[in-house]
């Protein structure tokens, strides 16, 4: 397991950033072996792989058992794990114990946190205690409920001035990267003229420095709603289904298993 892997130093570059979620190990393998830049354990598990309707159910045990699975298929990639909801709201030094478990037992290369406001403290803590870590802005689903449900965010001057605070703040405590999820693509690139770390972009367009998008998304895997912004580059789902149905109408044909799938009792010698 690398500990140490530099993060893909990309800002402003003309080399795009593809940063992909994974949440086990097979999909983390799959994300390995095609040299994505960098693997998300998204909260977003709580969604696609657990069947919850919003992150807010996420605990910190899911977040390191499927962070681990992840580390395990990905032994080699830069691998983000968020940190779920109501985990880093707290006392700075009980949020920096939780921070520290998921980051040991997962054996991440950083946690992402969801927002700024009164976890600028915490989050700068974190980064001291040598614990990289990734921001999100935009839209944050954990706050779902604060936002009216998962709606684009910086669409009024007020929200754009919002973007911009929050970004310097980030920048100052240290982040070494920012997720931006869900606004226009003006006030992307606006954002971009003071970022001075790579913007990873979900809904933000064209110009942010890395694209991140959601396992199940890409692959159309599960039946979950999907986004605007989404783009679903296969059909997991539809192969899938295919196979469940040969699987079964081969046992009920009795064409499955054949002799080949068969065990037989050794031969006696002589017999
Ligand atoms: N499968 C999946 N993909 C994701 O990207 C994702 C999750 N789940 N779960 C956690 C969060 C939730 N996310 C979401 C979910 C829905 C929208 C959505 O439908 N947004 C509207 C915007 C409407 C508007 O304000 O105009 C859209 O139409 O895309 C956006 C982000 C992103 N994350
Ligand atoms: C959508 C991405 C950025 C995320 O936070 C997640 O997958 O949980
Ligand atoms: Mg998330």
């Amino acid at each position: 397991m690398k500990r140490i892997i530099d993060f893909p130093k990309m800002a402003n570059s003309n080399d795009k950033i593809v940063m992909l979620t994974a949440y086990d190990y097979p999909s983390a393998k799959l994300a390995e072996e095609q040299n994505v830049d960098m693997i998300l354990v998204g909260d977003s598990l709580g969604m696609v792989v657990l069947g919850y309707d919003s992150t807010i159910e996420v605990t910190v045990a899911d977040m390191i058992h499927h962070g681990k699975a992840v580390r395990r298929g990905a032994p080699n990639t830069f691998v983000i794990v968020d940190m779920p909801f109501g985990s880093y709201h707290g006392d700075r030094y009980d949020v920096l114990k939780t921070a520290v478990d998921i980051f040991q037992q997962t054996g991440a290369n950083a946690l992402k946190v969801e927002g700024v406001g009164t976890t600028l403290p915490t989050i700068k803590l974190m980064i001291e205690a040598g614990i990289p870590v990734m921001g999100h802005l935009g839209l944050q689903p954990q706050q779902a409920a604060n936002m009216g449900g998962y709606k684009v965010q910086g669409r009024t001057e007020e929200g754009v001035q919002k973007l911009i605070d929050e970004v310097h703040q980030l920048q100052d405590v240290g982040v070494f990267a920012i997720v931006f999820e869900c606004i226009p693509t003006e006030v992307m690139t606006q954002l971009q003229a003071i970022l001075t770390v790579p913007s990873i972009g979900i809904g933000a367009g064209p110009t942010a420095d890395g694209q991140v998008l959601v396992y199940h998304d890409v692959l159309a895997y599960g039946s979950h709603h999907i986004a605007k912004f989404v783009k679903q580059f296969s059909n997991i789902g539809k192969e899938a289904a295919k196979g469940i149905q040969l699987y079964k109408d081969a046992v009920k044909t009795g064409d499955f298993p054949a002799e080949i799938h068969s065990f037989h009792l050794k031969k006696e010698a002589g017999k």
